[in-house]
């Protein structure tokens, strides 16, 4: 068949479908006929291969990071430590590697990732490979590459094998033009850097491939995230996690924000929780498929003061990074999410006292402040 007639007849078949309804036909890909990646015609709005009594089979990317391995202990005691496959293209340290399955994935690579979904028999995949926000910038042809061709590939996985997929975005998705106190769901999004806008790319085409083609695609814009046990990848919000290492290691911190710099924030286990119930709420409940969730908003000083509480000879100075000055000053202050308390019932459980608590306990600040009395 001629290619412009094949066209006229997809063109013809999109428009003729109604502009809210979930879409069914196969993707132009199939019509063009010059693709490998085929997509179900039969793909639906529910995640199929998926059913109540069955333990989903997880994968997932970028799992060395400093989200992926929490994920991973999370959902395992969950469904099982056979059931969740941790994936990276790093070489895991020996704890991680003998704590459950690991696996060699590149999502640049399409095909690698496809043999992996289909000899593990994969339901739900957790896409977390990324370059984050600052080191997306020092390098963004790699940024690029990873979060946006990466992104097509776990896309076309997905809707090829009726997956139920994640893709974490961030409050990185919005810019100096969209309000930022608080920023609600739906609002202008231009950021400025290449994180900012393949995480906005992801979000749209995520929601674009469940309108056309029924793909259980489910998105929440995490905060800055802050955790014990794991290291940060080269974000904006990092300092607050070097905070706890070097206030309990040396009793003081040189920040890279000024002391003003107020972000959203919230503690691993409300970020891991808020990934599970989102990824468990019935499809009936999600009025949108992209969702803020907060859980507290602090500056640098506020959470020195609260350090202060705990360790008294704490000092904090500032030596500010312009690069991630810049972001961090075009982010949200504040997020709005209520749409994710209203529609799945999101509540978090730890604001900064919780936080600062937690993160001393295990980093042993007792120990340090008696030695150091
Ligand atoms: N950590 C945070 O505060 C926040 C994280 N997120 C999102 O959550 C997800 C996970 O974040 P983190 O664990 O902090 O990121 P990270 O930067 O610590 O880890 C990303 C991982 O992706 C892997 N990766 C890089 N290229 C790859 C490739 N070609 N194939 C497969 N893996 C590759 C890296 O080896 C790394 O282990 C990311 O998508 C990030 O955007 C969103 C908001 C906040
Ligand atoms: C908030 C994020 O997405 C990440 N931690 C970053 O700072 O880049």
């Amino acid at each position: 068949m001629p290619v412009a007639r094949m066209l006229r007849q997809v063109v013809g078949q999109m428009l003729g479908r109604p502009a809210c309804g979930c879409w069914t036909s196969a993707p132009l890909a199939r019509f063009l006929g010059t693709s490998p990646r085929q997509i179900p015609a039969d793909a639906n709005f529910y995640s199929s291969s998926f059913s109540g009594t069955d333990q989903p089979r997880v994968l997932i990317t970028g799992g060395l990071g400093q989200l992926g391995v929490g994920l991973a202990n999370f959902l395992r005691k969950r469904f099982g430590k056979d059931n969740v496959i941790l994936s990276d293209i790093r070489k895991p340290p020996d704890h991680i590697f003998h704590g459950g399955p690991f696996i060699y994935s590149d999502i640049l690579d399409y095909k690698n990732l496809r043999e992996i979904v289909v000899n593990n028999r994969i339901t739900w995949l957790f896409h977390y490979s990324a370059l984050l926000s600052a080191i997306g910038e020092a390098n963004v042809s790699l940024a690029r590459a990873v979060n946006i061709t990466g992104l097509h590939n776990v896309l076309d996985v997905a809707a090829e094998h009726n997956l139920r997929l994640f893709v974490p975005s961030t409050i990185g998705a919005f810019g100096p033009t969209s309000p930022r106190n608080p920023t609600p769901d739906i609002c202008i999004q231009r950021p400025r850097t290449i994180y900012g806008v393949s995480k906005v790319h992801a979000e749209l085409m995520g929601e674009y491939y469940h309108y056309r083609y029924g793909l259980d695609f489910r998105c929440l814009r995490y905060p800055g995230i802050i955790s014990a046990d794991s290291q940060p990848g080269g974000g904006t919000t990092d300092y607050a996690v070097q905070i706890f290492h070097d206030a309990v290691k040396n009793g003081k911190f040189e920040c890279n924000l000024k002391s003003s710099t107020r972000l959203p924030m919230m503690y691993i286990d409300d970020c891991l929780r808020a990934t599970l119930e989102v990824m468990e709420a019935p499809a009936e409940s999600l009025s949108m498929r992209t969702y803020n969730v907060n859980a507290m908003s602090f500056t640098p000083e506020d959470l020195a003061q609260e350090l202060l509480k705990h360790i008294p000879e704490f000092q904090i100075t500032y030596n500010v990074d312009s690069v991630r000055q810049a972001i961090a000053d075009s982010w949200p202050m504040n997020f709005d999410d209520s749409n994710a308390r209203k529609d799945w019932g999101w509540k978090h459980d730890f604001d900064l006292p919780e936080l600062v608590t937690t993160m001393l306990n295990f980093h042993g600040s007792d120990t340090r402040v008696a030695q150091a009395n």
